[in-house]
């Protein structure tokens, strides 16, 4: 459970992020708004890459704002990016064996990197460089790096951009599939609504840093502050 207390985000005059609570529950949650609506910033927080200038965030009761961004990973935190960090001289395996260097006793980094190859489907690539790999692999390598370890929480930033729609529904299926098999919650932004419908039972939606609503998606779709400041309707 992620829970967050009149958080604010300034960088200079602007405001990111202001007077944010909210409290995310569900296995998958989705987090929505106009560009520049503060999405990003919000998942900088919870990773570490910014540090807010007021407010309170709790994982499943933790503090995390007390952690460095290596100890929220080591804490079972972890991050994709809009654009994916595949290191490309590293095989997909090497790429996933780096981050269980980083997270995970010795004992146990091979096996959890050959469940999360299966996972993501990424085994029968396990041995070929990250330079080989198209847009759907490194996406899934992307993936693959969040499930190594113990992740308490995903956080997944337009994981399905530029994906076609085949791959975008191979990969909600991945997704789906996260909270069972490796008991981690998930934050997912994306500006594809049906992706987000699909995916997540319960949605934030931010509009100008604030919280303009959250609650089961599908009721927070059909909010008309939000089908006005997000669909684009009258
Ligand atoms: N490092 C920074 N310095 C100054 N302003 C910033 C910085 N990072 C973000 N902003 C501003 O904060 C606001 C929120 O940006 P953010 O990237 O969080 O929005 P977003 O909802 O993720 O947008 P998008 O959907 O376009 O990715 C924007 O006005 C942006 O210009």
């Amino acid at each position: 459970m992620i829970e967050i207390s009149d958080l604010l985000v300034e960088f200079g005059g602007v405001r990111p992020i202001s007077d944010l609570s909210a409290k995310l529950t569900a296995p998958i949650s989705g987090l929505i708004g106009p560009n520049g609506a503060g999405k990003t910033t919000l998942l900088n927080v919870l990773s570490g890459f910014v540090t807010p200038s007021h407010g309170k965030v709790r994982l499943n009761g933790a503090d995390l704002l007390r952690l460095k961004p290596l100890q929220r990973v080591r804490a079972g935190l972890r991050r994709s990016f809009q654009t994916e960090q595949v290191v490309e001289d590293l095989t997909v395996r090497d790429n996933l064996i780096a981050i269980a260097d980083n997270v995970m006793h010795v004992g146990h980094r091979y096996e959890s990197v050959d469940k999360a190859l299966e996972f993501t489907g990424l085994a029968s690539v396990a041995e070929s460089s990250g330079s080989a790999l198209n847009l759907f692999q490194r996406r899934m390598v992307e993936l693959g790096k969040c499930v190594v370890g113990k992740p308490k929480l995903i956080l997944l930033d337009e994981p399905a951009a530029g994906l076609t729609d085949e791959e975008s529904a191979r990969l909600r299926e991945c997704v789906l599939n996260i909270p069972d098999a490796y008991g981690a919650q998930v934050l997912v932004i994306d500006h594809d609504v049906d992706l987000i419908r699909a995916m997540c039972s319960e949605t934030l939606v931010l509009d100008y840093g604030k919280k303009l609503a959250l609650g089961p998606t599908e009721e927070v779709l059909e909010d008309p502050d939000v089908r006005r400041a997000y669909l684009g309707e009258l």
